[in-house]
């Protein structure tokens, strides 16, 4: 090793020291030799692949940042790998050289085992390398809105956040439908842990992103350092679990990775879009471990929480926008919440680029053109959808010969509302309603109208039902 070498590297070294934590530190950057410095070229020794294409993926602008401090502007970084054969000691060396070099090629007493560009040429930083842990820093606690439709997953996640590893959550498992907050409420947790007193070692990791690095490392003969790698992390993140199934060498190495995180005290939170049960293409020994903690769900959020979730968007975006816009919004988009804010987003994109105020007219133009299908009249079959749902009950129910009284009332309550929002003639509406006759619309509407002057609970109910339908029949 060149004492110049090591001289630009212990630099580097107290550049990067400012700018990692003390464990990325420790586990990235010390294990590093310097191998030689040729004019503002230095070469550092690597331990593995995987090393290297860590360094390249996470730390590359503190790694810029040192060069550039300490050899100027011309400064550039090559890699030397030690490439993993299972034995260290008889590790040849690999040195990696800038693109567009390739026939310049530097030799080395140690055979060249494979070409590299330097990480500076290859700033592709994926948008998951937002930090070391590849956690979004916008994904938190205080930006994840609380609702039933995800009360207890979030509890559980800000109980593992505080004592990670120790709670009986171990593995926590979030499962719940596309776009419903999976990945945000599992990367608030790793923030929270990340930001907190203790340095652990948080890693967030897709599942697909886990597969492909395993493939890699299994073509590139370094297993072994794709195994130590993920057993040295504090809090394993793993997005989308159903991805592994039917790929059974990961499973299987995911088994051992999980088996030893999990003996050691260490928390691993995935996410999933179903249930343990349901994970088909899964090994069996897999799925069992996965109950060993808990499982939580993650539901479509209701009105409220929609509304609150789009003031929180408006507020993170400095925008306002008028009451009955929002309420429309969360009214409408009932898919989930990627598709709510979606919406939002091209409405306040076609707001400025128009130059027009955000308005219920415009909401609705860009609905229609968002979503081609979209039904914004009222119709029978909406108010019996709507209806149900708001009463819990099956919507088949309300066509059925059952006299059950929360049915009948809900039918009733639908029929008023045909009547009110519809063009349908009385014999129609009775069509729709299990072939029943004109009349029975009409003791109906009768009974709705009496319930409403003299119960304010029904009243309130069906108040609130009436102001969805006059959201689409504006
Ligand atoms: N409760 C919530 N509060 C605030 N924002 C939310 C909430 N739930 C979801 N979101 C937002 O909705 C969007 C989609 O969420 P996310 O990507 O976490 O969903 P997902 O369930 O992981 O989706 P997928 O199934 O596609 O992986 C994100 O922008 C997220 O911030």
């Amino acid at each position: 090793m060149s004492s110049e070498a090591s001289a630009v590297w212990n630099e580097c070294l107290r550049v990067i020291e400012q700018h990692v934590s003390e464990q990325s530190f420790s586990t990235w950057f010390k294990p590093i030799n310097p191998v030689k410095l040729d004019g503002t070229s230095l070469t550092i020794q690597v331990p593995s692949q995987f090393f290297y294409e860590w360094l390249e993926d996470n730390y590359i602008q503190e790694l810029k940042l040192a060069i550039k401090t300490t050899l100027g502007q011309s400064g550039r970084l090559e890699y030397a790998v030690v490439v993993d054969r299972g034995n260290s000691s008889n590790s040849p060396i690999a040195v990696s050289y800038p693109q567009g070099n390739h026939g310049n090629k530097k030799t080395s007493s140690q055979p060249v085992q494979e070409q590299k560009t330097t990480p500076f040429e290859m700033e592709s930083l994926g948008a998951e390398a937002l930090t070391k842990s590849n956690l979004n820093p916008n994904y938190t606690f205080n930006t994840y809105i609380e609702g039933d439709c995800n009360r207890l997953a979030r509890s559980a996640g800000f109980a593992v956040a505080t004592k990670p590893g120790i709670t009986s959550f171990n593995p926590l498992m979030v499962y719940g439908g596309v776009g419903l907050g999976k990945t945000h409420l599992v990367q608030a947790i790793g923030n929270e842990i990340k930001n907190g007193p203790e340095d652990k070692f948080v890693l967030y990791v897709s599942s697909e992103k886990f597969v492909n690095q395993f493939m890699d490392s299994i073509k590139d003969g370094n297993v072994k350092s794709f195994t130590n790698f993920y057993m040295q992390v504090d809090v394993l993140i793993i997005d989308d679990i159903q991805f592994l199934a039917g790929k059974d060498r990961t499973q299987e190495m995911f088994f051992h990775i999980f088996n030893h995180l999990h003996q050691s005290k260490k928390q691993i939170i995935m996410t999933s879009d179903c249930p343990p049960r349901d994970l088909k293409g899964l090994e069996e020994r897999l799925l069992s471990r996965f109950k060993w903690g808990l499982t939580a769900d993650l539901q479509m959020p209701d009105f409220e929480t929609r509304v609150a979730i789009i003031r929180r968007k408006m507020q993170s975006e400095g925008i306002f926008i008028p009451d009955d816009v929002v309420e429309y919004l969360a009214y409408t988009v009932d898919t989930n919440v990627r598709e709510l804010e979606g919406i939002l987003i091209s409405l306040i994109a076609h707001a400025s680029l128009n130059r027009v105020e955000i308005s219920l007219q415009l909401a609705k133009t860009v609905m229609k053109n968002i979503i081609k299908d979209i039904e914004t009249e009222v119709g029978i079959e909406f108010i019996q959808k709507a209806v149900s749902e708001y009463y819990g009950i099956n919507q088949d129910d309300l066509k059925a010969k059952t006299r059950k009284k929360e049915i009948v009332v809900a039918r009733q309550v639908a029929m008023y509302f045909s009547k009110e929002f519809t063009n349908h003639s009385l014999k129609s509406i009775g069509y729709h309603f299990g072939g029943r006759d004109h009349s029975t619309v009409i003791h109906a509407v009768t009974t709705v109208n009496d319930l409403i002057e003299t119960d304010s609970t029904f009243r309130n109910s069906v108040n609130e039902l009436k102001k969805k339908f006059k959201m689409r029949s504006y």
